[in-house]
């Protein structure tokens, strides 16, 4: 027999004496097992499951984790309905979290619309039903003069970035309280998926101060307080005292991102905090990234100027006035002046044209900047007779609003309309991809705010381009939390949306494709991560000293490691010298 070398003999020793005393004052092995941060499922080798006791716990066989994200991948394709995948995929998180972030990144295109958009929009229909884990943290208006202790209840210390809603304006949905709780949650899940921003930085967040929706609120499996929204005071008493806790527990640095929060709320959170913390509404100022880098390609293909489209918007929300706000920006940027670039857009609300003097509806200040001085116009044909658009952006969540005659008129007046139509879900989107390209006759630039297959249209290919903010913010949260920026100023957003654009190709361009592709999300979101991280420290926004000298080295370092750890190194490498 071959004489045994003393390393061997000393992991031989090691190997039958059982795990738990070799690792002592660390996390046990059974621990280990059941935690989503160590677990590794059948990738803890036979020397691990040794040296931590949980040989026997697990098969014989030892996998990768490539071969792992493949055996996943079969069992989540074998499921047939949405919200089981949606189910499985928490359930995944919530065992292996490293083998969840893997299977993202290795197969975005078939599991991303099952975390995010559409399906999290059904989770939140079904929001009790899909409930298990602690996921998300809830607070309550219930919590008030003690939302810090809350905070520290979540079992995370370094908490870097945070989503939070209130539930009062979800997708298209409304307001759903509670229930939409999944929204953050989703969005979290793509800081780290796209962004590779470490999870446990990561803290979704649901604000409970009720549901103004009897519906909601009175089904016998609703989770939430059963009671009405405060008063606006007592609200704002609450978010004051939620964004004073946030500072007090993580810190200055810490970013919080605002999520499907009710309009009027929105904007006036958005208007006190923006200089204060750091902090965005992606509903608001996402939605103007990734609709400007939409509309920069689309010009590219019609070989226009951004000065000479004319915008109208249907829906003057959040989103409807977060790219006008953008729109106008950008368009000042190219040397207009206020008047002439507010002249390029119109907004068309649920009671008509937003015009100073028409005979209902009463004008937020948000809407009245862009306030037309003119004759009320109430329907959207008729806007587009008078206004003859270049652009038709769709922001109502109000299904069909592009009728067959809005969508023939937009043809009449362009050669290459261009129509984004980026209400989600698909249930309260404004035209289909097939509706928009028949009624065009295959003109339009069209682009819809949920993934969609491509589409064919008299013989030819048509790419269907998803203008959604998962273009934008997984890169702005990673390049904020890196250089730990003080506040997001307009600039930021004009920054992540020009990198957006300029990855798009001459061959996305062949396919009618507005955005880049897919695959290239995380890619997208780590060219923003940089630059937004160059921006913030050329304009003393950066916090973080010194100022690197290889931001892309930076960046990468600070990223979230999609492959296991050894389980046992450090130690074993103590042990051994
Ligand atoms: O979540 C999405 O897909 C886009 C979004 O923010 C919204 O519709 O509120
Ligand atoms: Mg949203």
């Amino acid at each position: 027999m071959p004489k045994k070398s003393k390393k061997q003999r000393k992991r031989n020793e090691l190997n039958f004496t059982g795990g738990d005393m070799y690792v002592q004052g660390e996390i046990s092995g059974l621990m280990r097992l059941q935690d989503k941060f160590f677990n590794k499922d059948t990738a803890f080798t036979i020397e691990e499951r040794q040296l931590l006791g949980i040989h026997g716990l697990l098969p014989p066989v030892v996998r990768n984790i490539e071969d792992q994200v493949e055996l996943c991948l079969m069992q989540f394709l074998d499921i047939d309905d949405d919200l089981s995948k949606y189910t499985y995929m928490i359930r995944l998180g919530a065992h292996n979290e490293r083998l969840f972030y893997k299977l993202l990144a290795t197969h975005g295109d078939k599991c991303l619309p099952f975390v995010y958009t559409p399906t999290v929009g059904l989770a939140c229909l079904n929001a009790a039903y899909v409930f298990q884990f602690p996921v998300v943290l809830f607070i309550t208006i219930e919590d008030k003069g003690h939302i810090y202790d809350v905070l520290k209840n979540w079992p995370q210390a370094d908490v870097r970035a945070i989503c939070v809603t209130d539930g009062g304006r979800i997708l298209g949905f409304g307001d759903m309280g509670a229930h939409g709780y999944p929204i953050p949650k989703g969005k979290v899940t793509l800081y780290t998926a796209l962004g590779g921003v470490r999870p446990h930085y990561c803290l979704p967040i649901c604000l409970d101060v009720g549901c103004n929706k009897s519906q909601v609120r009175e089904d016998p499996l609703y989770m939430g307080l059963k009671r009405k929204r405060p008063p606006r005071t007592e609200y704002d008493e609450f978010v004051d005292e939620f964004m004073e806790a946030v500072v007090s527990r993580y810190g200055p640095n810490c970013l919080v991102q605002f999520e499907d929060i009710g309009n009027a709320d929105a904007f006036r959170l958005l208007t006190k905090y923006r200089y204060k913390y750091a902090t965005f509404n992606d509903d608001i100022q996402g939605a103007g990234v990734v609709a400007l880098a939409a509309l920069t390609s689309a010009m590219s293909i019609s070989n226009t100027k951004l000065e000479d489209q004319r915008v109208l918007f249907q829906g003057a929300g959040e989103a409807g006035l977060g790219i006008a706000n953008l729109l106008f920006v950008a368009l000042k940027g190219e040397g207009l002046d206020d008047n002439e670039a507010r002249s390029r857009i119109w907004l068309r609300d649920s009671k008509g044209l937003v015009a100073y003097n028409r005979p209902q509806g009463h004008l937020t200040e948000y809407k009245l900047t862009f306030a037309r001085k003119r004759a009320h116009i109430q329907k959207l044909e008729d806007c587009i007779r008078e206004f003859k658009p270049t652009v038709l952006i769709g922001v109502s969540a109000q299904s069909g609003a592009f009728s067959r005659e809005v969508l023939e008129l937009m043809a009449l007046y362009n050669k290459r309309p261009i129509i984004f139509a980026m209400s989600n879900p698909p249930s309260k989107c404004e035209c289909s991809a097939e509706s928009a390209f028949r009624h065009t006759r295959g003109k339009c630039l069209f682009a819809t705010g949920s993934p969609s297959p491509a589409l064919e249209y008299a013989g030819e290919m048509y790419h269907v381009t998803q203008v959604n903010s998962l273009y934008g913010f997984p890169g702005i949260v990673m390049g904020a939390i890196a250089c730990c920026i003080s506040h997001l100023t307009p600039a930021i957003f004009l920054v992540a949306s020009h990198t957006i654009s300029s990855l798009c190709t001459d061959d996305d361009y062949r396919q009618c494709s507005l955005l880049p592709p897919l695959n290239k999300l995380t890619s997208c979101a780590f060219e923003i991560a940089c630059n937004v991280v160059e921006y913030a420290y050329k304009s003393n926004l950066a916090r973080r000293k010194p100022e690197p000298t290889d931001i892309r080295a930076f960046v990468k370092h600070q990223m979230y490691d999609l492959n296991y750890e050894p389980a046992i190194k450090t130690w074993l490498q103590e042990y051994e010298k």
